[in-house]
């Protein structure tokens, strides 16, 4: 086997995520199997601040000779980043991406993609105007435990999918949390709320089980019925918000498929942090697999056979642990000792495309994340939702 070949990161933003990802970018890939690439992080850069970045390069660990910038506009210009991370909030993607792609770098935009399917739309036509990797960082996507669930719905273990359940909730006294009303998941300026900020995983499993396991003529939009409540304190963030989905599919694969999509930020999947009963329960005529939570990080999984027979399985994510962090935007948390976080299954493959020549992620490709969010554009029409302008434009640049 040939060397591995090593991809050189840029990271935009130096907020929570951001430390976590790259602390699992950091870590040995060998520690997962991965023996195709490498991951070094050349370059950070802070809208803040360079000290900032600077502080962002130690606390990661990333190599001595990493560069520290004070802007985004000087890192998208460094020649010597294969592809950029963005770890803005989701308002800024848009215009954080366009930036990115605009200097000719490929990119890694976490989730939610952008604040509308019209700037997605606008993302992927750049990309491939410029002959770039694009890919929206849904992490879940890439774990082995997600290869594995998509992987027993294509070999007909439980039939065709015909009913998924998806919540993605977390429990917060949002008044109490985010008093001011400034933090990410309520502020409508930073396209708060529990749907683009949660919402987006609870259809995550939605899309992966009833849409990505299709072969790909096959997949159809779904259609979509919404119920979304306001966040009292500003009635322009969502807190609870629930997506019945009709996914079309043949007699033959027994008709259409249903599913509801549901998150909240004030109630939780399962009290008390209790990981015992499913948030995600996908069924079809033989049986039923079962996702525990949290769905962005399961580590178990469960199949029950029409027959009653069960099979439990533990996912627990490859080490190092030490250092790899737990970050959430409710306050973090703890992995178990000596399991990573996970982010580096996502980054793998965008390292992965970027040997490969390929321009898309491939468990998520560019047509996939935009019709996600032309449903949650749908949905946020039916529960009339809208945000500022600013951040819904598809003009580039705009000042935000
Ligand atoms: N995959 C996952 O598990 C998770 C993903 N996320 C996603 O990551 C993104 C960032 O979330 P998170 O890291 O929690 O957010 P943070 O608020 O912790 O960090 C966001 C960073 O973005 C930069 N930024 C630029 N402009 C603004 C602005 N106007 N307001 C606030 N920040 C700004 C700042 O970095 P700087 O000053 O350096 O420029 C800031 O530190 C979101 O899209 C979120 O959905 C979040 C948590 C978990
Ligand atoms: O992506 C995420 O996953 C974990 C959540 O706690 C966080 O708010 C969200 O952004």
């Amino acid at each position: 086997m040939s060397s591995p070949k090593t991809i050189r990161w840029g990271i935009l933003a130096t907020g929570g995520i951001a430390v976590t990802f790259t602390k699992d970018l950091l870590v040995d890939p060998t520690t997962r199997g991965v023996k195709h690439i490498k991951h070094t992080v050349v370059a950070a850069a802070s809208s803040s601040s360079k000290s900032r970045a600077e502080s962002f390069l130690k606390d990661v660990g990333a190599p001595s000779e990493a560069k520290a910038y004070g802007s985004y506009e000087e890192l998208v210009k460094d020649p010597n980043i294969d592809i950029i991370y963005i770890a803005t909030p989701h308002s800024h993607h848009y215009q954080n991406a366009m930036l990115c792609l605009e200097a000719g770098k490929n990119v890694l935009c976490e989730k939610a993609f952008t604040v509308n399917a019209a700037q997605a739309r606008a993302l992927a036509d750049r990309a491939k105007e410029k002959g770039l990797f694009l890919m929206e960082a849904v992490w879940t996507r890439y774990f082995p435990l997600s290869v594995y669930v998509r992987e027993q719905i294509t070999s007909g273990r439980i039939g065709p999918v015909a009913r998924v359940f998806a919540d993605n909730s977390m429990a917060t006294n949002p008044e109490e949390a985010w008093k001011d009303g400034k933090h990410r998941m309520v502020n409508p300026e930073l396209a708060g709320g529990a749907l683009l900020d949660l919402g987006i995983y609870s259809l995550t499993w939605v899309f992966q089980t009833l849409y990505h396991t299709q072969p790909e003529s096959a997949r159809k939009p779904p259609k979509v019925l919404a119920a979304l409540k306001n966040y009292g304190a500003t009635q322009d963030a969502d807190e609870t918000t629930t997506v019945v989905l009709s996914f079309p599919r043949s007699e033959e694969l027994g008709g259409d498929a249903h599913a509801i999509a549901t998150t909240s930020i004030r109630i939780a999947t399962t009290p008390g942090g209790n990981t015992d009963a499913p948030g995600i329960r996908i069924q079809g005529p033989k049986g039923e697999i079962q996702v525990f939570p949290p769905a962005f990080r399961p580590t178990k999984t469960k199949i029950i056979g029409k027959d009653g027979s069960v099979e439990e399985k533990e996912w627990p994510q490859p080490g190092p642990g030490e250092g790899s962090g737990w970050y959430n935007g409710f306050g973090g948390g703890k992995n178990a000792e000596g399991e990573g976080h996970g982010m580096f299954w996502e980054a793998d493959e965008a390292a992965s495309a970027l040997v490969e020549g390929r321009k898309e992620g491939k468990y998520e490709g560019l047509e996939e994340s935009i019709v996600i969010m032309e449903v949650m554009d749908e949905v946020r029409r039916q529960g009339g939702l809208t945000y500022p302008e600013k951040i819904e434009t598809t003009k580039y640049p705009t000042q935000l």
